[in-house]
């Protein structure tokens, strides 16, 4: 009896002898054998749209059993031909798949190698490196506790808004992991990725090695599964993966941008499944896990950058831990660059440093900014402002910058005092009551302070 394959390469070879290369290509590597019957002399032809169907019904097909008897002898009178709608969704899926990944590449991505180079871990991202605060505890432990060995948390669902950290941990996971058993089977993947390995070796025929790659894994790690929306065929393929692994005791970690049953088009029994274990999110890290995360950046760059440019920082850049990271690499670089001229990065250029990345507009206004405005507007320097002097020339416009300080920040008095070089709280408060009284009556200080307001505000 001739093995289905065997008929199928054998007759494939002789087109590929007889026809021309782009025939070929088109028309006899995309089609597939799926079943044939010698006893009813039946067989399948499943090929992935119309325009091949047609060549096969009109063309193909008779060559096909002329080959079939040449090289085995098998006699084939009735030639099915079918178009099989998952290759086509395959077919459009790795297209929509190519462009989402070119449209959302990030830095680094590229170096993401292909499974078969191995677990695609990056050994940077380790747990060491990654800073605990309250709104990533949860899935700090969790992650640790999946890496040591726990099925506590299977699937273990990292998710939260983008740069904070989810792949970090995922990655984490997987070399530590490692670092506690060097033999067991980790991977570590994108969706995306998953979604494409999977579809090149459905056209390749090479469905079950990759199969035996993924299920067989110890610790399957999956980023960024919101992008297995809309992809049903990859979606059943990712599903028997999911159910091979869990059902062998092998461990699962995802991320995600929401919840599975946020994310549009995916199959139920997948957002069900999705959610058996452990759903844990990371949510944007407040001003205190900032400062750690800038100050261990800057111990493993090796360079020093002083407590309040660091607190400066971490005060304006509160939208994601990646955001932080580029402020953070530019002050490095301007760092490194002051020290060999025996200087420090300042607050100055760390506001420039803001600016340049269109930061500071969007970010929160600090006192220094409304020091630096006033001092700029009366032509005084910034430590006359904040001294102790008391001619008029020098009074008046701490009192405006004591004043806007209180009205367009949220911080208390004592602070303010703190900031304008020590003053007492009573100092401010004086001075807030004189600007308020002034304000009144005074028009030359009603049209400062309006200009002032509209230059601190960015108006
Ligand atoms: N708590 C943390 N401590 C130290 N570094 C962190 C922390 N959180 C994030 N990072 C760093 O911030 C950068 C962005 O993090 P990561 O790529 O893990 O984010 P993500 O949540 O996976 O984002 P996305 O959804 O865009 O893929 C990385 O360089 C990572 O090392």
């Amino acid at each position: 009896m001739v093995e289905r394959n065997t008929l199928w390469s054998d007759i494939t070879d002789r087109f590929r002898e007889e026809l021309g290369r782009p025939s070929y290509d088109n028309f006899i590597q995309p089609a597939r054998l799926a079943s044939f019957d010698a006893s009813q002399h039946n067989a399948v032809i499943e090929v992935p749209n119309e325009l091949s169907r047609e060549r096969w019904l009109n063309t193909y097909s008779s060559q096909f059993t002329t080959f079939a008897f040449e090289t085995n002898q098998m006699l084939l009178s009735n030639i099915d031909v079918r178009i099989v709608e998952p290759v086509v969704d395959l077919i459009e899926e790795i297209e929509k798949n190519n462009r989402l990944s070119s449209q959302q590449m990030r830095p680094g991505d590229s170096t993401k190698t292909t499974l078969k180079h191995g677990n695609n871990l990056d050994a940077k991202y380790i747990f060491d490196t990654f800073v605990v605060g309250a709104t990533n505890q949860l899935a700090y432990g969790a992650a640790l506790a999946v890496s040591e060995g726990s099925l506590e948390y299977n699937p273990l669902l990292l998710y939260g808004g983008v740069g904070l950290g989810k792949t970090h941990l995922m990655q984490a996971t997987g070399n530590n992991a490692l670092v506690n058993n060097p033999n067991q089977r980790v991977l570590y993947v994108t969706s995306e990725q998953f979604t494409n390995d999977f579809i090149s070796a459905v056209r390749n025929g090479t469905t079950e090695k990759l199969r035996e790659e993924y299920r067989n894994a110890d610790l399957l790690l999956v980023d960024d599964v919101q992008f297995l929306s809309g992809k049903e065929s990859t979606q059943e393929e990712f599903f028997h993966t999911f159910n091979d692994i869990l059902g062998h005791s092998g461990r699962i970690v995802m991320t995600s941008d929401r919840l599975p049953k946020d994310i549009p088009d995916l199959q139920d029994r997948l957002v069900s499944r999705f959610q058996w274990g452990l759903s844990v999110d990371i949510n944007k890290p407040d001003f205190e896990t900032r400062i750690a995360i800038l100050l261990e950046k800057a111990e493993k760059e090796n360079i020093s950058v002083d407590r309040n440019v660091i607190e400066f920082i971490a005060k304006q850049v509160d939208s994601n831990v990646r955001e932080l990271e580029g402020v953070f690499k530019r002050v490095a670089i301007m760092a490194k660059f002051n020290q060999s001229a025996g200087d420090t990065v300042s607050i100055d250029d760390a506001t420039k440093i803001l600016a340049e990345l269109d930061i500071a507009q969007k970010s929160e206004i600090t006192i220094s900014f409304i020091q630096e405005t006033v001092a700029k507007f009366f032509a005084i320097s910034i430590s006359d402002l904040k001294g102790k002097k008391r001619n008029k020339e020098i009074v008046m416009p701490r009192q405006i910058a004591m004043y806007l300080s209180r009205e367009l920040t949220d911080n208390s008095l004592p602070n303010i005092g703190r900031e304008f070089g020590g003053k007492d709280h009573t100092t401010v408060m004086h001075a807030t009551d004189k600007i308020s009284a002034a304000l009144e009556s005074n028009k030359l200080i009603q049209n400062q302070i309006t200009t002032l307001k509209k230059q601190i505000n960015g108006d």
